[in-house]
């Protein structure tokens, strides 16, 4: 299986032309957190715009409105609990959605899901996490015509493919993706794969000190803010799983554990440090 490396990173990540705006490098929502788990929407949100998004909205519970702004206030928040039809614009006008991050399992949840997915366009990018694969797997709900990011931990991808973990191969995820076959798959796990149809590399990076609740958020937001900055494909998304491991890998050199919080602070310095040596 090929092996992703940094030179995936050194082809997607570009210096920025002197002549653009906040427009030009995505517009990111991020639908997710809940009384319960606030922080798994903060996590993704100060992941995207770390990793350099042009702007990024948050809509999620009320509750933590005064967290996130004082965590990031470099982002825009919606009560996800007005009624749809007010929000659906906002909806509209993104590049990139991130759903699920921390959404919890309500009835509520699932008919925003339910709502979200019936109203995204072909031309978005739309990542499922978290709650929102639970969701999906357990209620069967039908995935959009539009650019699917799947970005299953192994039990999530069981729920989804119905594939205990350990036969989760190679050849049967690629056998259970074609149940969804607009969608590329990150499998997260020690060595994460990221497939679409045939095509499946893997990291050879990345390792324990990872293995901390908000890892997970923590990627949706980087691979969020770098569809947004240079396209959806497969390359883009592999870029993003690297640099997501990279970063952690450098901290564990000192660092027992490497928290979500601290892999968000050193993005802009690894962006950086690669768009410099391209
Ligand atoms: N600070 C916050 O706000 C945070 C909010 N979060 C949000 O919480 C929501 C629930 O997400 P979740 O992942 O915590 O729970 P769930 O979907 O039940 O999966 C756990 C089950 O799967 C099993 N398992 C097997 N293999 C595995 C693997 N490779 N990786 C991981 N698990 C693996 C595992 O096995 P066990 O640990 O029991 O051995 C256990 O039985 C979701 O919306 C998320 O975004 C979290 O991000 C935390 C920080
Ligand atoms: N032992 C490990 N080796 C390498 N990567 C790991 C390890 N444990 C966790 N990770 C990474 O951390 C992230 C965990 O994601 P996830 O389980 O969704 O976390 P959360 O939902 O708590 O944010 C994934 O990117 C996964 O690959
Ligand atoms: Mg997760």
């Amino acid at each position: 299986m090929q092996v992703i490396t940094d030179s995936t990173v050194r082809a997607v990540l570009k210096e920025r032309p002197a002549i653009s705006h906040k427009g030009d490098f995505g517009r990111i929502l991020i639908i997710g957190g809940s009384q319960q788990y606030g922080g798994a929407a903060i996590m993704s949100a100060a992941a995207a715009v770390y990793a350099g998004a042009g702007l990024v909205s948050v809509a999620s519970d009320l509750s933590i409105l005064t967290a996130l702004h004082t965590r990031l206030p470099e982002a825009m928040f919606i009560d996800y609990h007005q009624p749809f039809m007010q929000w659906r614009a906002t909806i509209h006008s993104a590049d990139v959605l991130v759903v699920g991050p921390g959404l919890g399992l309500s009835s509520f949840a699932a008919q925003l899901l339910n709502n979200l997915l019936q109203t995204v366009h072909p031309k978005q990018t739309v990542i499922i996490d978290g709650s929102a694969l639970t969701l999906i797997g357990r209620e069967h709900i039908p995935l959009p015509n539009a650019n699917i990011i799947l970005t299953p931990h192994q039990m999530e991808w069981t729920r989804l493919s119905n594939l205990p973990i350990d036969q989760q191969t190679v050849a049967a995820n690629q056998a259970a993706l074609t149940a969804y076959p607009n969608a590329i798959l990150v499998l997260k796990k020690h060595h994460t794969a990221v497939y679409q149809h045939q095509q499946v590399q893997k990291l050879t990076i990345g390792g324990p000190s990872m293995a901390t609740g908000g890892s997970g958020d923590t990627l949706t937001g980087i691979i969020a803010a770098f569809c947004g900055q240079f396209g959806t494909n497969y390359q883009t998304i592999c870029a993003a799983v690297y640099t997501h491991s990279a970063i952690a890998d450098e901290l564990a050199k000192t660092q027992y554990v490497t928290l979500p919080s601290q892999i968000i602070q050193a993005l802009p310095h690894y962006m950086a440090k690669i768009a410099h040596q391209s």
